[in-house]
């Protein structure tokens, strides 16, 4: 598909990336990290990875913006190196992919719902650390869901993001100043 556009304009793309994951069970506990944080005294969520929702709604945007598949594509769960992967490294190489396909990231925002933890107070420090990840702005906010759903019940966090990127065209440098014409 081409699409015409007014010469020198640049249209960027938009992306959108939900995950979720459940609370470990009780017989076994994990450590709780969410927005690129540890949370100590936290339950912890299950995963492949280490569950980090947040981090992995925010590569899944930026895959879904460029048009290269999602995380199941670049990290799939049968890929034992990302076993136990934090998703502050899992949206770093994110970001890596998206530009290596040509693109440079406007910003990521995300947001989860859940009960816990509170993220208030370390709203800075997450967003802080996936901004430095992605090397782009991560903005993230949190809701609960008024008690209702699964994670009302506290049941696991659910987390939706959205990206924009914008293809970088390499343009062929114009002659020199002064040169000839023709
Ligand atoms: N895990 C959470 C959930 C929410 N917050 C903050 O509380 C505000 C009110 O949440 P409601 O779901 O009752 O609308 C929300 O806007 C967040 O600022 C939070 O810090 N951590
Ligand atoms: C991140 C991966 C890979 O370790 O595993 P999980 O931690 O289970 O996370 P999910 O959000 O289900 O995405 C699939 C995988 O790519």
């Amino acid at each position: 598909m081409s699409q015409h556009l007014p010469a020198n304009m640049v249209l960027p793309r938009t992306g959108i990336g939900i995950d979720v994951h459940a609370f470990a069970p009780a017989e076994d506990p994990q450590p709780l990290w969410l927005g690129g944080l540890f949370w100590a005294g936290e339950q912890g969520l299950s995963g492949h990875s280490d569950g980090d929702c947040v981090a992995h709604a925010a590569a899944d945007a930026l895959f879904s913006a460029c048009g290269i598949g999602d995380l199941g594509t670049h990290f799939g769960t049968d890929r034992p190196e990302f076993a136990g992967a934090s998703g502050v490294k899992l949206l770093g190489e994110a970001a890596r992919i998206v530009r290596a396909a040509g693109f440079e990231i406007g910003n990521v925002a995300v947001q989860f719902v859940a009960n816990r933890p509170k993220f208030g107070p370390r709203r800075e420090e997450s967003q802080r650390v996936l901004s430095e990840a992605a090397n782009a702005p991560v903005s993230v906010s949190a809701t609960t869901s008024d008690g209702l759903g699964f994670t009302g019940r506290g049941e696991g966090i659910s987390a939706v993001a959205t990206a924009l990127v914008y293809p970088v065209t390499v343009s062929e440098p114009g002659p020199a100043k002064g040169a000839p014409h023709g």
